[in-house]
This record gives C-alpha cells, structure tokens and sequence, in this order.
C-alpha cells in the first residue's frame, strides 16, 4: 500500500517552489541534480542490461544536467555513451552548465543524431520547464527514435509532454519508463501524458517531507492511503439497516438495465438494503430479474415524498437509463430538500444541462452530499465555460466544477479525476482500458451509492468507489461485461 508521501501530484510550478526552499534551507541543488542523473543511470541499467549504446539527448534547462549526470554515470558503469544536445552547451548556466563541464565525452549537436538499433535513448531534453511546443530539432528527434521503436527512459517527463497538463505539446517520446523526482506530476497520471510514460519511477532525492507539504496543493493519487480511514464500520454486530439503505431509480419499461446494474453494484459494495424504485410500467420488467435487490414502485413526486419519511433511506441514485428529464429535476429537488445523499449521473446530469444555477444551490448546505460522475460530454453540460477551456487541466476542471456546485465531482476517463468543494483532488491510475464497457458507469454509480449509504463522507465515498470499480475491472479481467463488474468487487483493503 502507498504511504501518503507516495501519494503526492505536484505540479511544475510548485515544484520550482519546492526546489527554491530546498536550496534557500541550505539543501545543495547540485546535490540533487547529481541524485537525480544517478537515479536515472542506475534504472536505465537495471531495465536495459543488453543496450549496445546509451544515447543521451540533453536539453537546455536542468532536464539536460540531469542528462549529463546520467551520461557520466553510464560511462562510469563501463557503457558505450553518445551524448547530444539541443542549443549550445556553451549557454547552459548554474548547475547544468556544471554537470556539462563535468561530462568528460562529447557533446554533438542534437542534428547530427543517426538512431541505430540497440540504442537505448535517455531523454533529458525538456522536463518541468517545457513552456511550449518541441523546437525542430527535438521534433525530428521523437520521429527518428519512434521510426525504429528504441527504447526511451525519460527523464521526469517524456519530452513534449506538458507535467501540468499531461497534454503533448507538438509530439512527444514513447518511453518505456520515467523516473521521476521527489513526487509524481500531474502529467504522469492525466492523458495522454499517462499513456506515454511507460512505468513511472519516483525517485527521492532527498527533499524533506516539510517542504513537500507545504507546497502540495491536496492534490493526490487515489489510493487507500487516502481513504482508508473513512471506511464504514465492520464487525459482526453490523446490521443490514446499519450497513445502509440503498435506493435507485429504474428508468421506463424500456430502459431497466442500466439501474439494476448500479442496485446489484450497490449491494455487492455492501449496502445492507438496497430497493429499486421502478415507476408502475417498468415493475413487470424489474421484477423478472430482481432477486436479493428490493422493489418497490414510484410513479411520481407524491410517492417519492411518502418514502422520504423512512429515514433509513440514506443515499439515492439517480440517472442510469432514467429519461424523463422533467421528473429527474423533481426528484433531485424533494430529495436535496429532504437531506438525503445522492449521485446523478447519466440522465440525471442530464437532466440540469440547461440550467445548472438550479442544481447547485440545492446542496449548498453542510457537508457534501452530491456526488457528480459525469464523463466528458455530460461535464460539459453543466459546465461548459469550464468544459471550453483549454488552459485548464483535468485537475483543474474538477476542482473548479466541485467549488461551483458544491458537489463532489467525479470527472470519469482513463484518468478519472475525484474532487471536493473544499479544493481537494485525487487522480486515479489503478482502472484497465477495458473498463470502458457499456454499463461499467452505472455500477460505478451503484458503488458510490453504496458508500454514502454506509455514511462515509461523499469524498471518500467517491474516491474509494473509483479505487473499487478499478480493481474490479483489474479482477473480472479482459473481455469482462458490466454484468462481471459486481461480483468482482474488492473487499476493502482494510490494514
Ligand atoms: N526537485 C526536482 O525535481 C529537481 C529536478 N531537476 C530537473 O530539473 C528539471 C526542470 O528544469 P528546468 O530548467 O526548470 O526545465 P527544463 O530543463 O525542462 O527546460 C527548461 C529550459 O528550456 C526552455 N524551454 C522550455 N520550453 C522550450 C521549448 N519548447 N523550446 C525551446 N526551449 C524551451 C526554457 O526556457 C528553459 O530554459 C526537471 O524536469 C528535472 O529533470 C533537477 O535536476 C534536480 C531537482
Ligand atoms: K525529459
């Protein structure tokens, strides 16, 4: 399991803010540069035994003494080592024009690079400085080294990927690896920066554990390390009221599935009740194919109010397959008024796209109580400026999206990204591509439900449910339905 330290997403800006206190509490840089290269020999090695030749491509900035610290450390090792370097080592300055100077071999321009076969390329062009696209040079260097698939260790970054963003900036290495320094960047875990960083290493370099915190804006990978003190009670005296009374709205006769996927989701993540409410049309339909998950028939706002006065209806779920956009927004409303937990997804996000200033105040109250999973298309129904905007990171657009609508937002993909009004955010890593199935949504909806009818805070509740729905799909494995996804939920990862 990952200690909270392992957990750690910097960005580039406040990792220049890390360094600056690092060097002004009297920690050398060049110390941690000379770190940094050794770490990045020393994985290239043990990942790359039988490289005839280790190119290094050294960049203008730091990224590039990093590069000539591994380089010399290589050739220390009794490698064969090229060296290649964009701009004029001539002009490097502080610490990378030291580890240049310290660099025994050549340096050849980055143009006259010729890949061969059996090269492995350390990439130490542009790291966390990269402040707009690849230059030419670099460009032709990504193309020659993909034309022959070689084997790239970045170092930090995979040049051209942006670490604030994870986006490219004109092309970027393939790399078979990264490692990285002190703590992951948001452009290791959002894509596609993700999808090019091969296995990422973080390497610790040596700065403290003060200075980190004090810059780490409470942005982390999702990990049990995270949540795994908010987990609902266990134990034998646990009652199946206590474990949380679960509700889901089925859609139309028509359009059942979807729901009985996030019950049978909800009651595998262990709430101790759960009951679809299925409007009179559709009980027929749900009830040939409910076994251990109630029913019970809502037909309008009159029949939600009088089930709103059991209490022990904690948490709702509200979207999968729903359709009818009116009675969504009705519903939503009696169910913010009378307290209760919720998660709209789907339809239910849907719902609100021409009018989200109506959502947002509703759970304004107290603590979160609204939980948003939407992916891409619904975001940017509800929030379309956000959705538009094209400075923004992943990271970015849920934090912003959470503080607007005073929910918990789950901006779903590859790279799913949790945050909470209060400026939290987690990155998820842990869910396979074939995840991404029809249906896999509505379970992962019925999972968060489950959890905020178990009473754990929605932030917790949603980032564990993530974490779940990815180790599920991880367990039920390639070529899994949403129908595998429940019976494949994890227990818990209680210590
Ligand atoms: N604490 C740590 O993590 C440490 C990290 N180290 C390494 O330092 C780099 C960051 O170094 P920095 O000099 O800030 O940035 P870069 O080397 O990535 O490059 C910046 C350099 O390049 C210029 N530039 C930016 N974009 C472009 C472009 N598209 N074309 C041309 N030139 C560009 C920019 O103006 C700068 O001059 C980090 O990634 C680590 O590898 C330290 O070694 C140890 C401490
Ligand atoms: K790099």
């Amino acid at each position: 399991m990952h200690s909270e330290r392992d957990t750690l997403v910097i960005p580039p800006a406040d990792m220049a803010a890390v360094d600056r206190d690092a060097a002004d509490s009297g920690i050398s840089s060049l110390g941690l540069m000379e770190r940094a290269g050794q770490a990045v020999a020393a994985a290239a090695l043990r990942r790359f035994p039988g490289a005839l030749r280790f190119v290094v491509l050294c960049g203008p900035g730091n990224n590039g003494g990093d590069g000539y610290v591994a380089a010399r450390a290589l050739s220390a090792a009794g490698a064969d080592v090229a060296v290649f370097a964009l701009g004029d080592p001539a002009r490097l300055a502080g610490d990378a024009a030291a580890m240049s100077s310290a660099w025994a071999g050549a340096a050849a321009p980055l143009q006259d690079f010729r890949p061969e076969t059996g090269d492995v390329v350390i990439d130490a062009l542009f790291g966390a400085g990269l402040a707009r696209d690849l230059p030419e040079a670099a460009l032709r260097a990504v193309e020659a080294v993909g034309t022959l698939a070689l084997p790239v260790v970045a170092v930090d970054l995979p040049s051209g990927v942006d670490g604030r963003t994870g986006a490219v900036l004109g092309a970027a290495f393939k790399a078979a690896m990264t490692v990285t320094f002190v703590c992951r960047k948001p452009g290791h875990l959002l894509m596609p920066g993700r999808s090019l960083c091969g296995t990422v290493e973080v390497f610790d370099i040596g700065i403290p554990a003060r200075i980190l915190m004090r810059h780490s804006r409470h942005i982390r990978l999702n990990s049990p390390a995270i949540w795994g003190g908010a987990l609902p009670a266990a134990g034998q005296a646990a009652h199946k009221y206590t474990r949380g009374h679960l509700a889901v709205f089925s859609g139309p006769a028509t359009a059942t599935g979807a729901a009985r996927l996030s019950a049978a989701a909800g009651l595998c993540a262990g709430a101790g009740l759960v009951t679809l409410l299925s409007p009179e049309p559709a009980l027929a339909a749900n009830a040939a194919q409910l076994t251990a998950v109630m029913l019970k028939e809502v037909d309008g706002e009159e029949d939600l109010s009088r089930l709103l006065e059991d209490r022990r209806l904690a948490a709702f779920v509200l979207g999968p397959g729903f359709g009818d956009m009116e009675r969504a927004r009705a519903y939503v409303r009696r169910i913010a008024e009378a307290g209760r937990r919720l998660v709209l997804d789907a339809d239910g996000i849907t719902a609100f796209r021409d009018a989200p200033e109506a959502l947002f105040p509703l759970f304004a109250e107290g603590a979160p109580r609204l939980v948003l999973t939407p992916h891409d298309g619904e975001f940017a129904r509800l929030f379309p400026d956000l959705a538009e905007d094209g400075t923004l990171s992943k990271i970015d657009r849920a934090q912003q999206a959470a503080a607007r609508s005073h929910a918990v937002v789950v901006l779903k993909g590859a790279d799913t990204v949790i945050a909470s009004p209060d400026g939290r955010a987690l990155v998820n890593d842990n869910a396979p591509p074939w995840l991404a199935t029809a249906g896999s949504g509505d379970v992962l909806a019925g999972i968060v439900g489950a959890h905020l009818a178990q009473g754990m805070p929605a932030f917790e509740a949603a980032a564990s449910a993530v974490w779940r729905h990815g180790e599920a799909g991880r367990i039920a494995g390639e070529g899994l339905t949403a129908e595998d996804l429940p019976a494949a939920i994890p227990p818990w990862p209680r210590p």
